[in-house]
């Protein structure tokens, strides 16, 4: 699987908001996505997973121009957790998950990929719950779930850890990783983005202005530059994920 984007521009409502962004995810490769707010990440993200059209430039999953696949072939393909989550209906958790497999044909073994989904989110006691009930971090994590069991080749992730609490944030992003699957994911947290992605893409001003490994592009000179404010290196605070007693 490979992501590649050439020259990519989106224009809303008449006024450029990415200019010509090139990047790219190799298979298996987890990649970041950084820069300050309205900078154009998500519009960035949305037309990828085609909520909105470049006005030029290309973008390919595997060699074919994701504009032009059909969508049942798109949503084999991609699985996406956006920053908006669905109205408030009266679904519940596993319905909300079993949609997930709406790009296939029906299959004896759905059951037991949501099931398995939900477990690895953590809401495994969860199924029956109507979705408009859960909290902000419940919600994020059923979504979360609904993109495993579309067993995608590229995942694309629109700030998947804002509404987690620290454990749970470090949970979806361990998992993430553990899945080996392509992934390009929106991240605020610079620190979390050096920690988990193997490449990351630094964005401002509709402009992707480095790529590479985190320890390459995160130089105090370019935090300075996009965000405005001086990067000090200190002794922190590290958190780190318990392991389950149950893990080897
Ligand atoms: N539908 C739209 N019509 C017009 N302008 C838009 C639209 N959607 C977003 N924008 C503008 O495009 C710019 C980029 O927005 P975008 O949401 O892509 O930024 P972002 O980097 O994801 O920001 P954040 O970190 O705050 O989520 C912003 O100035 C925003 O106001």
């Amino acid at each position: 699987m490979r992501l590649d984007l050439r020259g990519v521009t989106v224009n809303l409502d008449g006024r450029p908001i990415v200019h010509e962004a090139g990047l790219r995810v190799d298979d298996g490769e987890f990649v970041a996505l950084v820069g300050p707010n309205g900078c154009g990440k998500s519009t960035l993200l949305r037309t990828i997973y085609r909520a909105l059209r470049p006005s030029a430039g290309l973008i390919s999953v595997d060699g074919d121009d994701v504009h032009r696949l059909p969508w049942r072939e798109s949503a084999r393909r991609t699985a996406v957790v956006a920053q908006e989550t669905p109205a408030e209906l009266d679904f519940t958790v596993w319905e909300i998950v079993l949609m997930g497999r709406t790009p296939y044909e029906r299959d004896a073994a759905d059951g037991e990929r949501c099931a398995r989904a939900l477990d690895r989110v953590g809401l495994a006691g969860a199924q029956d719950r109507v979705y408009a009930t859960l909290s902000g971090g419940e919600k994020q994590r059923a979504l979360i779930a609904r993109a495993l069991v579309q067993e995608p080749r590229l995942l694309l992730l629109d700030e998947p850890t804002s509404n987690l609490d620290i454990r749970h944030q470090l949970e979806i992003l361990h998992l993430v990783r553990e899945l080996g699957v392509a992934t390009l994911a929106v991240l605020h947290d610079l620190n979390q983005a050096a920690a988990f992605c193997d490449r990351l893409y630094v964005m401002s001003s509709g402009r992707i202005l480095a790529g590479g490994p985190p320890g390459e592009v995160l130089t105090p000179e370019l935090i300075s530059q996009v965000y405005g404010v001086r990067a000090v290196q200190r002794t922190q605070l590290v958190f780190e994920r318990l392991k389950d007693e149950a893990e080897p």
